[in-house]
């Protein structure tokens, strides 16, 4: 299993971490320290807070920071070519996210196997917060079952693209819009919540579309859904889209993006911008191909809007459990690039980062990993380091150096960073040596070649001591068995 955010590589063991204050300390346990320098300049004067980029009071339509999560891990996750999920494996997924906050929960349909209207019934009757639908075909015989299965809500979904009604369902537009007023109208009678949406929303006709979305709204189905099933479109599509269907219906507004051209989490941003309500997601985004919206990376781009709304709406610092666990399930990495938890997320390394960071994190974080229940590191042992970062070790280890002796060290360790990244361990030895040099007055700034002898005789030491501990501790050669003594 790769590596997430707080599990960093140990090998080159070269990470330190950093606490708020931005103090650094051996990865992975964070060290104590003044804490929450965030929003402060290093010189001490707070920051402007005015964020130019948040929405402003003219974006009527924005539900950036008033939006509900349809989690379809269990649906469209369902469809990622790598998932085969028992029932233990739903169940533990359903409560993961049922405690992690998601609004809704969307299950495969109970149409599709026994095996699913059984689970469908088996997570409807775990009794969690958040609402359980089931996604269906726009058909009587679907929604016959659907409805039986003790859900909250039923998503109903056909294809309104020239591909899909030719190619998949052969169904014209009449056709559809009759069925769906039979389903929608049958669901609603059971008394509970009815989505419709068109499949590959971004390749059909725009006339059919707002037709066929007025006519549901006006028998009153709760939502609406947009498509992008072949993930073609982009933030501006989405953003005409949505805001065209705003101004038509007066139901809630539901969009499902799929990633195929990465563009998954900026359209959901957009869709968003534009007056969607309900946006799809699945844990680390699989699905069908590439997969949809990921959980994760649309929590990292919806705190960096509001975080104090985000906070208060999800419990974060289970994503990462959420993430291991659905990972673990369908048997792939969580990719080292992922937001928030790829195992890089909150590693710090060129040297004008660190020192900015460690005077104060917002200059190149803009999520803060303790929100997440993650750790903040700052590699030092490789060949961009810089003295500041140094510093902070030095500090750390409580050795008394000046700025200039801490300069002189730096490039040592560079020297040798340059042949091979330093581990934590290396880093700490060159700086004891350099220390223990200095106060014995065997070592002066800028005495490259003293400094080199005295790290060669410190391995030297080191490893004739190392030799002496293995003999200490050797076991009995085998050629001497230990005899029985005489009864
Ligand atoms: C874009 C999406 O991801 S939509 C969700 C996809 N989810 C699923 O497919 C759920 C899992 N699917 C299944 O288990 C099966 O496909 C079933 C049970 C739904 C249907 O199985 P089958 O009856 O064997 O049909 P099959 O899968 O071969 O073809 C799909 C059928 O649904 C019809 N269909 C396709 N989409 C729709 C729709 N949105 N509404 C109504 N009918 C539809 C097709 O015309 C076809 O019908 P046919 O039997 O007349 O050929
Ligand atoms: O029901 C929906 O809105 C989306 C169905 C789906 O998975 C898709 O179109 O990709
Ligand atoms: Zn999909």
């Amino acid at each position: 299993m790769c590596p997430t955010a707080d599990t960093v590589p140990t090998d080159p063991a070269q990470m330190v971490a950093v606490d708020t204050s931005g103090r650094v300390g051996r990865a992975p346990t964070a060290v104590n320290g003044v804490q929450g320098q965030n929003g402060v300049h290093a010189n001490g004067k707070p920051h402007a807070k005015h964020n130019p980029y948040a929405p402003r009071a003219s974006d009527f339509l924005n539900n950036v920071s008033n939006f509900s999560i349809i989690e379809s891990t269990l649906r469209e996750g369902e469809q990622f070519a790598n998932a085969f999920f028992d029932t233990k494996t739903k169940i533990a997924i359903a409560k993961a996210l049922d405690a992690f906050g998601v609004e809704y929960i969307e299950l495969t349909s109970p149409a599709a196997s026994e095996q699913s209207r059984l689970d469908c019934e088996a997570i409807c009757k775990l009794g969690l917060r958040t609402k359980i639908l089931t996604h269906i075909r726009c058909h009587m015989d679907d929604a016959r079952i659907a409805v039986e299965t003790g859900v909250n809500g039923v998503d109903v979904v056909i294809g309104t693209s020239s591909f899909l009604r030719e190619f998949s369902h052969g169904k014209d537009m009449t056709y559809i819009t009759k069925t769906a007023i039979e389903v929608i109208e049958f669901v609603k009678s059971k008394g509970i919540e009815v989505r419709f949406s068109t499949e590959d929303s971004f390749r059909s006709d725009l006339v059919d579309l707002l037709s066929i979305y007025q006519t549901v709204d006006k028998i009153g189905v709760n939502r609406v859904g947009i498509a992008d099933t072949v993930g073609c479109a982009n933030p501006r599509q989405v953003y005409d889209l949505v805001r065209t269907l705003r101004g038509v219906v007066h139901c809630d507004i539901e969009i499902h993006l799929h990633n195929d051209t990465g563009m998954a989490i900026a359209n959901a941003y957009t869709a968003l911008e534009a007056g969607a309500t309900h946006i799809d997601t699945s844990v680390l985004g699989i699905g069908e191909r590439v997969g949809i919206t990921p959980l994760g990376g649309l929590v990292a781009c919806l705190y960096a809007a509001n975080p104090e709304y985000v906070k208060a709406k999800y419990n974060l610092p289970m994503l990462r459990e959420i993430e291991n666990l659905v990972a673990e399930a369908v048997e792939v990495n969580v990719p080292f690039m992922n937001p928030i938890t790829g195992y890089c997320a909150f590693t710090h390394k060129a040297g004008i980062h660190a020192k900015a960071i460690l005077n104060n994190p917002s200059t190149y974080e803009i999520l803060k990993p303790e929100d997440f229940g993650l750790t903040r590191y700052v590699a030092i042992g490789h060949r961009l380091t810089g003295w500041n970062a140094v510093k902070s070790r030095v500090e750390q280890l409580s050795l008394t150096l000046t700025d200039d002796q801490i300069k002189d060290v730096t490039a040592k360790i560079k020297e040798l960073a340059d042949v091979r990244t330093q581990s934590l361990d290396d880093v700490d030895t060159v700086l004891r040596v350099y220390h223990s040099g200095i106060q014995s007055g065997k070592l002066a700034v800028g005495q490259k070649e003293a400094l080199d002898r005295l790290l060669r005789e410190h391995r030297e030491n080191s490893m004739s001591r190392e030799r002496s501990e293995e003999n200490l501790n050797a076991p009995a050669p085998a050629s001497a068995p230990v005899v029985p003594a005489p009864a």
